[in-house]
């Protein structure tokens, strides 16, 4: 029988596209899930336990078969032939990463699970392989490859075959089925395997003396709906606004000093967050009344992944930048929390002998 082990997996929090970035570009932030799991295998079968605290706490699943974070772990073990959870398995979640406010809860949640299944399997899978499996689940890579690697990252979707363009395109629901065969049965189909190499990455220098505060509206906005408010097409003139600006952006964000002009203009964009204004009441006045010239220290303001929180990116007067976005947002009903977070690093796996 397997030895007694525990371990600690801690993921952070992302902001993607950081203003013309759409699905490209994500950055972690110092909030944290974190995963304290437990084994003391045993001949006699039992079901996972699942306790978590934290954000989210009132509203997650603390079912296996439910909980995004194990339905992941189960997904990655059964792709390599394992379809049950070990036995006497106790998990426990803390949570920093307020839920739908575009910090990447669900994109943490993806990756805390790959590296579940990982280590409960002894997978020993690698980063490339483990991103592979996060992107059968959360299909853009902004957010999961940031919370997986860490820093401020870049990333791109391979363009795939017709066959691996099939299994990567599969309903969430075979790669994810929620509930469990009944006692005796077996899962039935192959869970589709993820096609190998589909995420490809680069880390851009970041610049330390630059924070993100992040202005974090008491409301949750899905991502889903978040993207549901999208054009399928866009003009020539908003595409090359944007890669124009994203071009200068990753190497700015980089520069010791930064340069604000540069950033301010760099963060513009004219792909999501336009359409996204109807959403986020308040998103338009405190995007473009909050500027370098009214806000010493201030480089640049941009909704953070699909909203509704706002991330500015300062070297300084964190508190008034914050304090004055609360106020645009008060006039508009709005209630916020803030925090001054600085980019860290990737997600770690802490093993430690029981
Ligand atoms: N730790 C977690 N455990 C289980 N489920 C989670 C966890 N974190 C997030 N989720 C699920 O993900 C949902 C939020 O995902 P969504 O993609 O809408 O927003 P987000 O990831 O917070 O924002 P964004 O993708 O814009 O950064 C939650 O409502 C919850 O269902
Ligand atoms: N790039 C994604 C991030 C959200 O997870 C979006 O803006 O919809």
């Amino acid at each position: 029988m397997a030895v007694a082990r525990s371990f600690t997996i801690r993921v952070p929090a992302t902001s993607a596209n950081i203003g013309p970035g759409f699905d490209v570009v994500g950055l972690s932030l110092s909030l944290h899930l974190s995963l304290t799991v437990n084994l003391t295998p045993s001949a006699e079968k039992s079901t996972p336990v699942i306790s978590y605290s934290g954000e989210g706490a009132h509203e997650v699943p603390l079912d296996v078969y439910k909980n995004l974070t194990t339905r992941v772990a189960l997904y990655v073990l059964r792709c390599h032939g394992i379809s049950t959870f070990p036995s006497h398995l106790t998990l426990h979640a803390h949570n920093e990463i307020p839920f739908g406010r575009g910090l990447g809860s669900s994109g943490a949640a993806v990756i805390a699970g790959v590296l579940l299944g990982n280590e409960l399997g002894d997978l020993n899978l690698s980063t490339e392989r483990m991103l592979d499996f996060a992107l059968m689940v959360e299909r853009h890579p902004d957010n999961v490859t940031a919370a997986l690697v860490g820093g401020f990252v870049g990333s791109y979707l391979r363009e795939l075959g017709k066959d691996a363009t099939d299994a990567a395109s599969v309903p969430l629901s075979e790669v994810l089925p929620e509930y469990p065969p009944n006692a005796g049965e077996e899962w039935g189909r192959d869970p589709p395997q993820p096609p190998t190499g589909i995420g490809h990455y680069v880390r851009f220098s970041w610049s330390s003396s630059i924070k993100a505060v992040a202005i974090i509206p008491r409301f949750e906005l899905s991502t889903a709906k978040a993207r549901d408010v999208l054009p399928a097409t866009y003009t020539r003139k908003d595409l090359v606004f944007n890669m124009q600006r994203l071009a200068v952006l990753t190497t700015a964000l980089g520069q010791t000093p930064p340069d604000a002009d540069l950033i301010y203009e760099a963060m513009k964009d004219r792909v999501h967050q336009p359409y996204r204004m109807t959403l986020v009441p308040g998103l338009r006045e405190v995007t473009s009344r909050i500027t370098p010239a009214t806000h010493a220290g201030l480089l640049g303001i941009c909704l953070s992944g699909a909203g509704p929180t706002i991330l500015a990116l300062a070297t300084g007067g964190y508190e008034e930048i914050a304090e004055d976005a609360r106020k645009l947002f008060a006039v508009e009903g709005v209630q916020v929390d803030w925090k001054v977070l600085s980019v860290c690093g990737g997600s770690v796996v802490d093993r430690t002998d029981p």
